[in-house]
């Protein structure tokens, strides 16, 4: 079975059902401009829920060092999640801020994305590995696009890593036979409407993954 993700909750019947399908990682958004977006506080009271082994990965966006302090005062994150144009340098500073792992998503969109996949994957403990935003796209991520899977089938690894972009419980088992992923993330492919998660997805895409 590989490893799920599932990003952007925000209420606990959606994180009492993807904990109940088996999910490995949940994930916070602390982008406000996200309509999954929760604060230090929110996450922290629904991390309560969360059983030890699962881990709580919190997901920023070009994050100041005081953004994360604060955030980790409150929320009892396990994981932080970059999900901006942070340079590889930044993501080893937020190593050692956190002293938690380091998830850096990389968008892609074609091959000139692939050596980025290199770089950062010198440094950070995951790659989520996501399709690229539109340029004018309000959310770096969380936008329900998919990639050519293709690029990336038959290449060797230097971390874990994740699949995401427009995952679904339709498409979810193919994209795993196709490029080898051991792990997926998803957001939008398990929501009824943007931000709102739904619980028989959540479990449909487990299952799938599985
Ligand atoms: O999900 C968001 O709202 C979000 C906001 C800002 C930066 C990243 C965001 N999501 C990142 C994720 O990890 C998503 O799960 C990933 O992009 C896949 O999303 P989707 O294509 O909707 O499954």
């Amino acid at each position: 079975m590989a490893q799920v993700k599932i990003c952007g909750l925000s209420d606990p019947a959606s994180i009492e059902a993807a904990v109940k399908a088996g999910a490995t990682y949940l994930g916070f958004v602390f982008f406000p401009k996200s309509p999954r977006a929760v604060t230090p506080e929110q996450a922290a009271a629904l991390m309560a829920a969360v059983p030890v082994g699962i881990a709580k990965v919190g997901l920023f966006v070009n994050p100041s060092d005081e953004q994360l302090t604060t955030t980790l005062a409150v929320a009892p994150l396990d994981v932080i999640q970059l999900h901006g144009q942070e340079s590889v340098d930044r993501v080893a500073q937020v190593k050692e801020l956190t002293g938690l792992p380091v998830m850096k998503a990389i968008g892609i969109s074609g091959p000139e994305d692939l050596p980025a996949l290199i770089d950062y994957g010198l440094v950070a403990d995951m790659l989520l590995v996501d399709a690229k935003a539109p340029k004018d796209a309000i959310l770096p991520g969380g936008n329900g696009l998919v990639f050519d899977w293709r690029l990336l089938v038959g290449r060797k690894w230097l971390r874990p890593w994740l699949l995401a972009g427009g995952l679904t419980p339709s498409n979810v088992a193919e994209a795993i036979r196709l490029t080898g992923a051991r792990g997926v993330d998803v957001s939008s492919g398990v929501e009824s409407e943007p931000g709102i998660k739904d619980a028989n997805l959540i479990r449909s895409f487990i299952s799938a993954a599985s």
